[in-house]
């Protein structure tokens, strides 16, 4: 009889195989969609984005001065280039930015403001209404995602400038080439100082990583496979020791879902240190290490317990000095202290620490071993990590039925 989950594409193994991770040949071929190299060309997509921002007619945003706001529209992984604009952007910026995730656009938004929405498919239904809603309302429209797509018809309509970003790769494997025109789109407006050399060396460095994460590089000198080894089997804490890295902490989290499907939770480590620092001492944190008995078969033992495993993204203290941002030194303490707490409780614990002059280059330099970890994890499982059938059934599921079906 068939089981419940037949047909829902779940093949996969309970615990992860490291095995799985050191022949070359095997993960590409457990990868037929190619996410390893979807996720390699991080760099190239960064250039190739920066290219079609130039062509596109930005200036007309600019002509009407600094906007009173701008909202970022889209959901998901076009979602996420608003948090990444907004941390880019700083506390300095002289605008609210501001992510919006759902249909449409706030209820405030007029024609003082610029709305930029995003959609890597060109189609999802968030991103449209917020095409929609700012052209209705009269505000500045700025459109990006897949060429000739319901989002560029929409915004010819509007008569928006529209930034081509062709979709080669799901959308989450897309973040780059996203991300980089949302924030030349913010440069011509004058909210973010984003120069080409910060785009030159960001794309330098997710290369570089790329280089040092590919499938032929071993555990022992691939830092992506050695922390998807470590998070194997246990629970990731994904904290981000400021703004910028509580947005690669949220990324990290996202990818480990979609990719590994892992549950994770990521958020800001000064906010956790008020609250969710205490599952450390939890069942799944100090309790389960304290219990574990040393003699045990480490193998039983994997199987046996779930267990925390914390990951702190730092940002390395090159933050600039800035009276509305919090002091670089109090997280770097804060940084050092949950490693402290996790050592005390024998709760294991990786460092991604930032490194980079600009903004842009410390974030990718935050995000680009953890997307390839996440893609590592899924393939020790024996999972596809470019399927998503739970996430295709929800679309199924949830879209209303065609009319006449109803
Ligand atoms: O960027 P879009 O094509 O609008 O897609 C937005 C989102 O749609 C789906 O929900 C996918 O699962 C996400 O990975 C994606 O980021």
């Amino acid at each position: 009889m068939a089981g419940p989950f037949e047909g829902a594409g779940l093949t996969g193994r309970r615990v992860a195989d490291e095995s799985l991770l050191s022949d070359e040949k095997t993960m590409l071929e457990n990868d037929p969609g190619g996410m390893l190299r979807a996720t390699a060309s991080a760099g190239a997509q960064v250039r190739e984005s920066a290219a079609l921002a130039a062509e596109a007619n930005l200036g007309v945003l600019a002509d009407e001065g600094r906007p009173r706001a701008v909202v970022v529209a889209g959901i998901g992984t076009a979602g996420l280039t608003g948090d990444i604009l907004a941390t880019v952007a700083g506390p300095r910026c002289p605008v609210p930015v501001i992510g919006h995730r759902s249909a449409g656009v706030p209820g405030w938004v007029g024609a003082a403001d610029v709305v930029i929405a995003v959609s890597a498919s060109g189609r999802s239904p968030e991103a449209l209404a917020a095409a929609d809603a700012a052209a209705r309302r009269g505000a500045r429209l700025v459109a990006i995602g897949n060429p000739d797509s319901e989002l560029q018809a929409m915004a010819e309509r509007a008569r928006a400038p529209f930034i081509p970003v062709p979709r080669r790769a799901p959308a989450r494997a897309s973040l780059w080439g996203l991300a980089v025109p949302v924030l030349l789109a913010a440069r011509s407006l004058g909210l973010v100082k984003v120069n080409e050399a910060d785009l030159a060396e960001t794309a330098a460095r997710l290369d570089a990583d790329a280089e040092r994460c590919r499938a032929g590089a071993e555990s022992f000198v691939n830092p992506a496979k050695s922390l998807a080894l470590g998070l194997a089997g246990s629970i990731p804490i994904v904290w981000g020791s400021s703004p910028l890295a509580t947005v690669a902490a949220r990324r990290f989290a996202d990818t480990l879902a979609a990719n590994a499907r892992y549950p994770v939770m990521a958020g800001a480590l000064g906010e956790a240190g008020r609250g969710r620092v205490g599952l450390l001492d939890g069942p799944f944190g100090g309790l389960a290490e304290s219990s574990r008995d040393i003699f045990a078969d480490p193998d039983e033992l994997a199987e046996l317990s779930t267990r925390l495993r914390l990951v702190v993204l730092r940002d390395g203290g090159l933050n600039p000095e800035d009276e509305a941002d919090e002091p670089v030194a109090v997280e770097e303490r804060r940084a050092d202290a949950v490693q402290t707490l996790a050592e005390r409780r024998g709760v294991r614990c990786d460092v991604v620490t930032a490194e980079g002059g600009s903004a842009l280059e410390r974030l990718a330099s935050l995000v680009a071993v953890p997307d390839f970890a996440s893609i590592y994890l899924a393939l020790a499982h024996g999972l596809d990590p470019m399927a998503v059938p739970a996430i295709n059934e929800m679309k199924e599921l949830s879209n209303p039925l065609p009319e006449g079906l109803q």
